[in-house]
């Protein structure tokens, strides 16, 4: 073990991380960030990834801005991203570290530990869902439950229970190899080992799910017309399926009702265990925001809580989204939480509407292949502008919310701009048609 001070660069680690923690969805910095472990060699920063998959998504989402930050903090821009791990008897990066490298890298999972089964509420809706996910991570690959498959609309908590089985798996077997990706991941994953030299060819892709002793794939209806990524999951699903290693999927339906996906695949997706998530009903909801609450050490009054639920009906995000406005108003103005307070906060979040613009965005960002913050964040690139103002259209015309209350939801634009949105997308009603079927399926979806 190095007795040298640690260099300027691994020191910088933790304030880049911090700094990207402001600058990327939360889902990425735990998927992708969190799990890669900082040391130095000579004067650079090496940050050490659980699996190559891990190593190639850094590279290319985060590496520009982590050398950017770096040259920032520490004045280099010198960093290298490997597959590997710190030794774990190493007890901080600080004070120096060896690792392991080898060909049969240690392999650390990208799950997101704050989801649990502990934190997830139980009630009518989720009951057999949550029975099934805690199946699944007592005896993984157990044809009873593989694969098992949570299906259900947006915001329900599919999600949390996938991570839930896979934290819970993982607390039973550390050693377990548990792998997360959404769908479009898998996709990206996939293409990039098709048409980039560089990523090492379809084996090197097929073999990141050797050995795995659960895959957990996000939002499969997202395979749906993508025919040649179809017939790559459809490999990986039957040896993972032979190999009797657990597959955990979502879905936004049942699979049979998505339009797109091949016959053999939606048939192979019914093996297991299929099984549904609806909507909470009230005592759940309200349970729900008390639970939410309580993480995040804000004391809540009942009436608050049934307040919330008795109005938000649709999806649990919009649940969370309606307390997370009342704790920071309560933060900014000193108040005190009370029905009142709540009732005043909440007037307009709470008038009654079936959709809610967090809904709204979920939906569009679901729809273009986006994440929701990308779809409401700063960039302007073309790719993101259209949807942008698809969703600030239909916040429009579905919600009751005024021009800025909706600017606001897209990281505080200005009136002005949303007015533009809503006039623009008018027109092109009339003239694009491909929008106006994009469109037109969004506005069913939405009012399912
Ligand atoms: N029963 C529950 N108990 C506690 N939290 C819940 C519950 N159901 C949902 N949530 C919370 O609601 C939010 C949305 O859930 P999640 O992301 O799992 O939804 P999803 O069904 O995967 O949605 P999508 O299909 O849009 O990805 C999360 O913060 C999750 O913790």
């Amino acid at each position: 073990m190095s007795l040298l001070p640690p260099t300027p660069a691994l020191e910088a680690w933790p304030r880049c991380l911090a700094q990207l923690e402001h600058e990327f969805p939360s889902e990425d910095i735990h998927t992708w960030l969190r799990p890669l472990q900082a040391d130095a060699r000579d004067r650079a920063l090496v940050l050490y990834a659980p699996n190559a998959f891990v190593v190639e998504q850094v590279r290319e989402r985060f590496l520009p801005r982590i050398r950017e930050l770096l040259d920032h903090y520490a004045g280099s821009r010198d960093v290298a991203i490997e597959v590997g791990a710190l030794k774990r008897a190493a007890p901080s990066p600080a004070m120096g570290s060896s690792h392991v490298r080898s060909n049969e890298p240690a392999f650390h999972g990208n799950l997101d530990n704050q989801y649990v089964f502990e934190n997830f509420v139980e009630g009518r809706s989720n009951q057999l869902a949550r029975a099934a996910a805690w199946q699944a991570s007592q005896s993984p690959g157990d044809r009873a439950h593989n694969p098992l498959l949570l299906y259900g609309a947006t915001g329900l908590g599919k999600t949390h229970l996938m991570f839930a089985a896979g934290n819970e798996l993982l607390a039973r077997n550390p050693s377990a190899k548990v792998l997360y990706l959404r769908a479009r991941e898998f996709m990206d994953g996939f293409t990039k080992a098709l048409y980039d030299p560089t990523a090492g060819g379809t084996d090197a892709f097929r073999r990141q799910f050797q050995g795995l002793d659960a895959l957990l794939i996000d939002d499969i209806q997202f395979f749906a017309g993508k025919d040649r990524t179809q017939e790559e999951f459809f490999h990986t699903f039957n040896a993972l399926f032979d190999g009797r290693q657990q597959i955990i999927l979502t879905c936004d339906r049942y699979p049979r009702e998505v339009a797109g996906l091949e016959d053999r695949l939606k048939s192979r997706l019914s093996w297991g265990l299929p099984v549904a998530i609806d909507p909470p009903d009230y005592e759940t909801r309200a349970q729900i925001v008390l639970s939410k609450a309580r993480e995040r050490g804000v004391p809540l009054p009942d009436d608050v809580a049934n307040l919330i639920a008795k109005k938000m009906r649709s999806s649990v995000r919009d649940l969370e989204g309606a307390l997370n406005t009342l704790i920071a108003r309560a933060n900014f103005t000193g108040r005190p939480i009370t029905l009142e307070f709540a009732q005043e906060t909440l007037r307009d979040v709470l008038r009654d509407h079936s959709v809610g613009i967090g809904q709204i965005q979920k939906a569009v960002a679901d729809y273009y292949g986006l994440q929701t913050k990308e779809l409401t964040g700063k960039k302007r690139t073309r790719s993101l502008a259209r949807p942008r103002q698809i969703a600030m259209s239909l916040a429009r015309e579905l919600t009751d919310l005024s021009l800025p209350e909706i600017g606001n939801a897209f990281e505080g634009r200005d009136h002005t701009t949303v007015l533009h949105a809503c006039r623009q997308i008018r027109t092109l009603l009339e003239t694009d048609g491909k929008l106006h079927e994009d469109w037109e399926k969004l506005l069913r979806k939405l009012s399912e």
